[in-house]
């Protein structure tokens, strides 16, 4: 594929879902142009997370059409989305608590290898032969001095850390994160916007994130949702001055 700048890897056209009568999200178009850091803001309840769970195949859409990197994958089941290379980071209580830093993310290869089974009570020269890669993904994310700390025991922002590691362990082109800085102390926001920064290097990103200021650092491009349609799309300069946006937000009282 060329990567010339109007390379769109996911384009999403008039997704819709219903639930039963209620429109959670209505006639979406989204274009996430290849390599870029994609934002998709808006108030609570705009469908920001529908359109994740659609897209991921979490939820199976009521119409529209989605296509990742120029194949349909609108009917796809999501294990085979995630096969595809279009990624969702895995919520944290998928670590593994007791497994060390290296262990959770040597077994997250080995699921890759493997398929989608937990079959990993395999021995552990097997699961040796993982070692090289998940040092290399704990250094991808700065975890190299936590490798040997059991998962439960690392502070919370190392722990989202630990969950982009894993999730890149399945070797995604494309990485849907979802809420990256919820619940983040001040001190790990700037780390984990440097890691996101880095991760965009030869990958897509599109993030939902509610801290603006961390998307006006971070994207290239702002999608705006409110009542599950599209409110506007730019930079973070132009969606942050429309009146339309500053009323969808206002509105439901995030000033
Ligand atoms: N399974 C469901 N059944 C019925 N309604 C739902 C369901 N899931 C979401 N909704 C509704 O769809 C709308 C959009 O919700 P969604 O969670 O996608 O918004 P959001 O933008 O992610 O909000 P937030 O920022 O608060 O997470 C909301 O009104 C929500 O109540």
């Amino acid at each position: 594929m060329s990567s010339n700048r109007d390379d769109i890897i996911l384009n999403v056209d008039k997704l819709s879902k219903r639930f039963g009568g209620f429109a959670a999200v209505t006639g979406v178009d989204l274009k996430v142009r290849r390599g870029s850091i994609h934002a998709l803001i808006g108030p609570n309840g705009a469908g920001k997370t529908t359109c994740f769970n659609l897209l991921t195949k979490f939820l199976q859409p009521t119409s529209g059409t989605i296509v990742f990197d120029g194949r349909d994958i609108t009917r796809l089941p999501a294990a085979e989305i995630a096969q595809l290379g279009l990624v969702r980071s895995f919520q944290i209580s998928a670590v593994f608590p007791r497994l060390t830093v290296l262990e959770n993310v040597r077994v997250a290869i080995q699921r890759r290898q493997r398929g989608d089974s937990f079959d990993f009570w395999r021995s552990e020269r097997s699961l040796h032969a993982y070692d090289l890669e998940a040092w290399e993904r704990l250094s991808e994310v700065g975890l190299s001095d936590y490798a040997h700390v059991p998962a439960g025991e690392l502070p919370y922002g190392r722990k989202r850390a630990l969950e982009i590691a894993t999730t890149l362990a399945l070797d995604p082109q494309m990485l849907l994160l979802d809420e990256p800085m919820a619940g983040m102390a001040h001190e790990d926001v700037g780390r984990i916007s440097a890691l996101i920064r880095s991760l965009s290097a030869g990958r897509t990103i599109l993030m939902v994130e509610h801290n603006l200021s961390v998307v006006a650092e971070l994207s290239d491009r702002i999608t705006v949702l409110a009542r599950g349609q599209v409110l506007a799309e730019g930079s973070y300069d132009e969606v942050s001055k429309d009146p339309r946006v500053i009323d969808a937000y206002i509105g439901v009282g995030h000033g």
